[in-house]
């Protein structure tokens, strides 16, 4: 390659990189595949090395991938975080077993773990208590997400045993379960949220957030890997390894000691099939040279350790033939395309449907009915399609154009400018969204109508007795036809009606979410409860007055204003009113209420362990403050919680304004 040539190149693969690696570190949603993003990562270090006057300081070759982020505190590592060299061929390790037997001869042995497919954490206790949890960030610098750290149950606050330093740090990966991300996930796509691809890219957009209490739902682990310190008592990693586990870390059990390179081949052959029998996903294994000393004499290149490596496994794929596109329609109206593949054997299971995600998909793939296509089982649970073979093609398959009409009702498709999904805009008529409302509108987390499951409704709608919400509430003048139906003896009738008459007590915040409204999951549902009170105020509000509510973005209010412009909706609001559903917030009978703080201003910031924001802020009004939106001079009191922003607590020091905890505001009241 000419140098004009190879310069382009590098300038390309590096602002390609560059693009790859905000997607994935700082987006959690990335648009490549690890091995194609490694593929062009090892293309950039072979083109420097050729040419190395054209390696610019900063290249994504020198440089651990992620970024810090302005949203948390900013901290130093003490001991650099950073990356792995890795290689997908088993040559590459034995050329890496080479050189390391001739920096240190034949006297040294191997560490291999499982490599966890998370993100990194650096913890460190002091005292033999959690001080702090920081992200990897770029490597020198990571983010301060302590308080997310404390919501994870298997990291311990407080250590048992003895022994432990004074002081150290501990690294670890944290991650999600494959069950509980299929579970979330599912839920994120039901509330019309963008789905993550996979656990990983969940874990770390998880552990972003600034709302601990969020954090704190969704069950993450972490397993911990390599303890840092000074004048450590151990002299080897495999020592260290036991020492943590007896203070009360999460060690995996899948470790091995290996004398040999051989040794570590096996048992890289070992989990080829066995990581898809563990209850979480790993990429590949970690290769780590035991003794601490020898690490020493090892040493690091810019970017990661000499004296360990990660091998890689490629993600699974297998060519099949793509049958047939058809289309699902969801509770919300979303239609899903689906592809039905010749049914192929593929990492242990038999794959028959891979999911395509939208139209946009579609269009990027180029997938035609006919084609024999790439399907892919990484990290991910669900297969998905990942290329075409294109040399494979049969002459003349027309392009995939995405059906116009709902496969289920009819109805023209709408798309939102903006929007990847189309969707079957006849909510009212269509069987799927029909049924999937009222299931949504009695699930677990929404009215929980036990007695009311989702097949007894599909058999309902069958039945004619259920076409809406508010016809479950008319069943307990049905019960004649009730008694009839197949499996509906006249106990589980009256099991039926006595549940569905209990649900008239759930809170409006229930109701609301179990309304179905696009965007408005659970905790959106919470905050607009607790901020409207009713469903009337909630109903008139204008776009504005619903942006103004913290967190409420302009996507979720142009939802909610939509859902209430509809008539049929307010209908059956009434109807449901009238039935005695709840649609108000029960006032919460405050023991504390007094007229202590007025005259007096607050602001809440951060937050709090034991208080929600909401909760505070009542607490504020009933005892006479008043709660104001932004740091002036004319306010009195910033409550101040865990990860307040640095700029505020800048102004509000810069003003002078006295910054105060939950705790002193509860001593004010006494
Ligand atoms: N698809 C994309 O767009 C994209 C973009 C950027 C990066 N990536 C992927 O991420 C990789 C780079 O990420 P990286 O720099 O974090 O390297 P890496 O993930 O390949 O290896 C380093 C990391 O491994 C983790 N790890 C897991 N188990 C471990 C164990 N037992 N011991 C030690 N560490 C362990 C640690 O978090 C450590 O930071 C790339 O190779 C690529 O596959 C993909
Ligand atoms: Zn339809």
């Amino acid at each position: 390659m000419q140098i004009e040539e190879a310069k382009k190149t590098i300038e390309a693969l590096t602002a390609e990189l560059n693009q790859h690696n905000y997607n994935y570190y700082v987006l959690a949603h990335p648009t490549i595949s690890d091995y194609d993003f490694d593929q062009k990562l090892k293309q950039l270090v072979d083109l420097e090395r050729e040419f190395p006057e054209l390696q610019e300081p900063d290249s994504p070759t020198l440089k651990v991938g992620g970024e810090i982020t302005k949203t948390f505190k900013t901290v130093q590592h003490k001991y650099p975080m950073l990356s792995l060299g890795n290689t997908y061929s088993e040559q590459d390790l034995i050329d890496f077993d080479n050189r390391i037997r001739k920096a240190l001869g034949d006297d040294f042995e191997y560490v291999c773990e499982l490599k966890f497919d998370g993100l990194s954490m650096s913890l460190t206790y002091e005292n033999g208590k959690l001080a702090r949890g920081v992200t990897r960030g770029d490597g020198t610098k990571g983010d301060d997400v302590t308080t997310n750290v404390k919501t994870i149950k298997t990291i311990p606050h407080k250590l048992k045993g003895e022994g432990f330093p004074a002081e150290f740090e501990i690294r670890g990966e944290i991650f999600m379960h494959k069950a509980a991300f299929v579970k979330l996930n599912a839920e994120r796509e039901e509330n019309g949220e963008q789905p993550f691809a996979n656990p990983r890219n969940f874990a770390s957009g998880t552990m972003k957030m600034q709302d601990s209490t969020e954090v704190a739902k969704r069950p993450l682990d972490c397993f911990l890997y390599f303890l840092y310190g000074d004048n450590l008592p151990y002299k080897t990693h495999w020592e260290s390894l036991q020492a943590v586990k007896s203070w009360g870390f999460k060690v995996s059990e899948h470790i091995k000691l290996c004398k040999n390179i051989n040794e570590v081949l096996d048992f890289i052959h070992l989990f080829e099939d066995e990581r898809f029998k563990l209850s979480f996903d790993i990429d590949g294994i970690v290769i780590k040279v035991n003794s601490y000393a020898q690490q020493q004499e090892l040493g690091f290149t810019a970017k990661s350790p000499r004296w360990a490596i990660s091998y890689k496994y490629k993600a699974q794929e297998v060519e099949t033939k793509l049958l047939s596109i058809t289309y699902q329609v969801g509770r919300t109206g979303a239609v899903t395309p689906v592809a039905n593949l010749q049914p192929v054997l593929l990492a242990g299971t038999t794959v028959k449907r891979a999911t395509l995600h939208n139209a946009n998909e579609i269009e990027r793939l180029d997938v035609r009915e006919g084609d024999t296509v790439l399907v892919e089982k990484g990290g991910e649970i669900i297969p998905k399609i990942i290329k075409v073979n294109l040399d494979k093609r049969p002459n003349g398959l027309p392009p995939t154009l995405f059906t116009t009409t709902c496969p289920e009702c009819g109805s023209t498709l709408t798309r939102t400018e903006g929007e990847a999904a189309w969707y079957c805009p006849n909510d009212s008529g269509c069987p799927p969204q029909i049924i999937g409302k009222m299931q949504h509108f009695t699930g677990r987390k929404a009215m929980n109508i036990d007695s009311l499951g989702d097949e007894t409704i599909v058999q309902l709608y069958n039945a004619e007795l259920l076409h809406n919400i508010s016809d479950i509430y008319a069943l307990k003048d049905k019960r004649d036809q009730l008694r009839q139906m197949e499996r509906m003896g006249e106990k589980s009738v009256n099991n039926l009606i006595e549940g569905i008459e209990q649900s008239k007590q759930m809170p409006f915040e229930k109701v609301l979410f179990g309304l179905g409204i696009r965007y408005v999951g659970e905790t959106v549902a919470k905050k607009l409860a607790q901020h409207f009170k009713n469903i009337d105020n909630l109903a008139n509000a204008s776009l504005l007055e619903l942006t103004e509510v913290n967190e409420i973005g302009t996507r979720i209010a142009e939802s909610v204003t939509e859902y209430f412009a509809e008539n049929n909706h307010r209908l059956l609001i009434e109807q449901l009113k009238q039935d005695g559903l709840q649609f108000e917030v029960e006032e919460k009978e405050i023991v504390l209420a007094s007229n202590k703080l007025e005259g007096k201003t607050f602001l809440i910031s951060g937050v709090f362990e034991g208080f929600g924001r909401e909760e505070l802020k009542d607490l504020i009004e009933a005892n006479g403050g008043k709660m104001l939106s932004s740091i002036s001079s004319k306010l009195n009191f910033l409550v101040a919680g865990d990860n307040m922003g640095p700029s505020k607590l800048k102004k509000a020091t810069d003003l002078n304004i006295p910054i105060i905890s939950d705790k002193d505001l509860m001593s004010m009241l006494n």
